[in-house]
């Protein structure tokens, strides 16, 4: 990690420290928690849930022991089980100091895949005992992922348990970093034209990953003699001291090579594969390879080598890391939620070589497949074209699972260790798609968006301590670049006070509101505009004085911004007063609107219009949802679009029902292709089960993801209810809709992470 030829440090390491240490420690202890499913509000749920009730259950279990995976959550619950003696490539650190990545590897299975997981942290080194204390777990668990367990134990202690148990046993760390290794070599060796067979390997590291990611490239091709392994004693050959006591693993790579270091290895190598520690591999190295070369530096956090000095010597080179921070990240995060999805789906009872297989087939398949919509929209601004920067899928894909998942099941039935063979794959795929829009993943494609553009965004209240740390967070991540409005010694005095880093010219702009060069300007531009609605040159210079939002519009409107949040403090409607009268409609919109974002737990939900329209007339209400509808897209969602309202599809014939009825019906008119339907109830929208009932012929599958409202009433108070009542759920908005520029008006309760959120919505949407 302190290699003196890595870059430096500095601030923004110091910047991501202080950050992760804050995002495990607030606002709770920690990364994951454990939720009840069930209902538990009476005195009938306890005892259905408790005694007597749990009694039927148990005995249905001690009956027939297939019934667990019916009556308890084992069938959806995989244990990430670790002892701690190979932590990413922090080594041997312990079980207590592994806990958060394994919290960690738990937030990626439930995230992208829905499957949930209990971390187990043993402290236990003896490779037997660890064998007796993972098997005894077999009862609590649907499956279990073993997780940086040291090589060579990891292998005894792999062998033994899929020996003994019958549920699927995967060491991470081996088979999910082969698959997607494998995936990855496939596909850059197809990019520069090398045939398998042909190429030379130098392989930095011999345990865990690295062994396992041989013994697949080799099934997939790459000849045993054209392999070189160095561990940390230097290149595994035959005249070393400990050939002999060398462990079976590593005798399978054992090579007769005058070749004694990595850099001896190195000499015309076609790909290098590092599975072993930061910064071992050296750009003088890098210049000796071949024409052409791959480098899979896969060490975490730090790899063998940065891109940027591999970039130094060579600009033939295809590049992948383990990181997020670069173009192709080739880590197991790409297999591991979705061969467990597929694995527990099916009622696997052990993960087979054709299951792994299959990953590998569907991962190399994804890079080179037509781009979605929403994957375009996760990773807006990059490249995703199969090529030298995109040699695998993006961990974001949301097409990973309903592509793996599948691929697994299948595989798993025809290598007969399904007890559950899903007879329908393409209903199996369908259901699959609920995993793909959840809490956590929404927020993805407007990141990607805004620091593709990198817009100027102004904050009204520039003086407001959220405005400062959410610029802070802004700066850091790169989503925008702030124009702070307010008095230049008070933001300074305030930034001190916060902790903060923000540097006035280096990372943000500030504008006084007591001296501005543009503000004889912007209040003449203001008089012109306002001049026939009785604004007088004294009134205009008065109003630019006091109204920040004002300020920030005619910046806005001038072009010395792109976006524009205000609303931190003060009423709504005063600031859509000035938004009105400066910023203007854009080209076709009617109204103005708003929609708010619910990140729920399980789902994600869009509710409009939560605070202009009073009593929206249908024809409001269908441009308000095809204006929310764009918004959607720039979340990367599908748009299901339910009016919503007290009636059920003509059950009731008050003004009400028949304004959503014919709000739908326009909405149809207006927007064709997209799924919508109405007038319905609340739970139908999110049931298509209820709606079949009442409608088999309804024109919405599945469950609706923007709810319009009847009126201004019903939708801010369904929406602050659901806020509190949903989980930890973050919100995102109020997003304005119908301005001609990016403005939003938050509301006095917004967080520093709604700011955050929302300067980045802003900045997407900025030209
Ligand atoms: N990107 C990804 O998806 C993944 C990346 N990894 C990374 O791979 C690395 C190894 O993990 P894992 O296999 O689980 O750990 P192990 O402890 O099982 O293996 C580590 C290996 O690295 C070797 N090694 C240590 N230092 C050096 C050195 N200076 N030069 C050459 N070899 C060295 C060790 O040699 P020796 O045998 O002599 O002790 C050992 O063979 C970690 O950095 C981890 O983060 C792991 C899994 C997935
Ligand atoms: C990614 C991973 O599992 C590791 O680095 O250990
Ligand atoms: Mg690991």
């Amino acid at each position: 990690m302190h290699d003196d030829t890595l870059p430096q440090a500095g601030a923004a390491e110091a910047a991501l420290r202080e950050a992760a240490l804050d995002y495990h420690r607030l606002p709770s202890r920690g990364k994951i928690a454990v939720t009840p499913t069930k209902a538990l509000a009476n005195q009938r749920d306890l005892s259905l849930a408790y005694s007597p009730g749990v009694a039927y259950p148990c005995l249905a279990i001690e009956a027939d022991p297939n019934c667990a995976a019916e009556y308890t959550s084992r069938g959806n619950l995989v244990g990430v089980v670790t002892n701690g003696t190979a932590v990413l490539g922090l080594g041997d650190i312990g079980p207590l100091a592994a806990k958060p990545v394994m919290e960690g590897k738990g937030c990626l299975f439930k995230k992208f895949a829905g499957i949930d997981v209990f971390d187990i942290e043993l402290n236990e080194k003896d490779p037997d005992k660890l064998v007796e204390h993972i098997a005894a777990l077999e009862p609590t668990l649907g499956g279990i992922n073993l997780e940086d367990i040291k090589a060579p134990e990891c292998f005894y202690v792999e062998r033994k348990l899929k020996e003994r148990l019958s549920i699927p046993v995967f060491h991470d760390d081996q088979h999910g970093t082969a698959i997607i290794s494998g995936a990855a070599l496939l596909n850059a060796l197809e990019l520069v034209g090398k045939p398998i067979g042909a190429i030379k390997l130098v392989v930095s590291g011999a345990g865990a990953a690295a062994i396992a990611c041989l013994d697949v490239m080799v099934g997939l091709g790459v000849k045993r003699e054209h392999i070189y392994v160095i561990d940390s004693k230097g290149v595994i050959q035959s005249e070393r001291a400990d050939a002999a006591k060398l462990d079976e693993s590593k005798q399978r790579y054992c090579q007769q090579t005058p070749a004694r270091t990595l850099a001896d290895a190195m000499h015309g190598a076609d790909v290098f594969l590092g599975c072993s520690a930061a910064g071992v591999l050296k750009p003088e190295m890098v210049a000796t390879m071949a024409a052409r070369p791959v480098i899979l530096a896969l060490a975490n956090p730090e790899p063998e080598i940065r891109p940027e000095l591999v970039k130094q010597v060579r600009d033939d080179a295809i590049m992948a890391t383990g990181r997020s921070d670069y173009p192709n990240q080739v880590n197991n995060v790409l297999c591991f939620p979705y061969i467990f999805r597929g694995a527990l789906d099916c009622g696997a009872t052990r993960i087979t070589e054709e299951m792994k297989l299959a990953c590998v087939r569907e991962i190399a398949a994804l890079a080179k497949a037509e781009i979605s919509d929403e994957v375009a929209a996760a990773y807006a601004g990059q490249e995703l074209h199969f090529g030298p920067e995109y040699i695998i899928p993006k961990p974001f894909d949301a097409r990973l699972i309903l592509r793996i998942a599948p691929a697994v099941a299948e595989a798993a039935a025809a290598s007969g260790v399904a007890t559950r063979p899903i007879k329908d794959l393409e209903a199996y795929r369908q259901s699959l798609s609920r995993f793909v829009y959840q809490t956590g993943l929404v927020m993805r494609p407007v990141f990607a968006a805004a620091k593709a553009r990198k817009g100027r965004v102004i904050y009204a209240e520039g003086e407001d301590e959220r405005a400062l740390r959410a610029a802070q967070v802004v700066v850091d991540e790169g989503l925008a670049r702030p124009i702070l409005i307010g008095r230049p010694a008070v933001i300074a005095q305030r930034i001190a006070r916060a902790g903060l880093r923000l540097e006035v010219g280096r990372d943000i702009e500030l504008v006084n509101p007591e001296d501005d060069a543009r503000y004889r300007e912007c209040w003449e531009d203001y008089q012109r505009l306002m001049g026939r609605e009785g604004v007088t040159p004294s009134m205009a210079k008065a109003a630019l004085r006091r109204s920040h939002t004002l300020i920030g519009s005619m910046l806005l409107r001038r072009g010395d911004a792109d976006a524009l949040l205000c609303g931190l403090v003060g009423r709504f409607e005063q600031h859509l007063d000035h938004v009105r009268d400066v910023i203007g409609l854009r080209e076709g919109a009617h109204c103005f609107a708003t929609v708010n974002a619910l990140l729920l737990d399980e789902r994600t939900l869009f509710l409009a219009d939560t605070f202009v329209n009073e009593e929206p007339s249908a024809e409001q209400l269908a441009e308000i949802a095809a204006m929310a509808v764009d918004e959607l897209r720039r979340f990367g969602i599908p748009p299901k679009v339910a009016f919503v309202s007290h009636s059920m599809f003509g059950s009731s014939t008050r003004p009400s029902a028949k304004r959503m009825r014919e709000a739908a019906k326009r909405f149809k008119a207006l927007r064709p292709g997209v799924a919508c339907d109405g007038e319905m109830h609340g739970d139908a929208a999110l049931s298509e089960e209820i709606r079949r009932n009442f409608l088999p012929e309804t024109t919405l599958s599945g469950e609706a993801n923007l709810l319009l409202l009847p009126n201004l009433d019903a939708a801010n108070i369904l929406f602050n209810v659901l806020k509190m009542t949903g989980g930890h759920g973050v919100t995102v908005g109020p997003v304005l809709l119908g301005a001609a520029q990016p403005v939003h008006i938050l509301t006095p309760s917004s967080t520093v992470r709604r700011v955050v959120n929302m300067t980045a919505l802003a900045a997407a949407g900025a030209r």
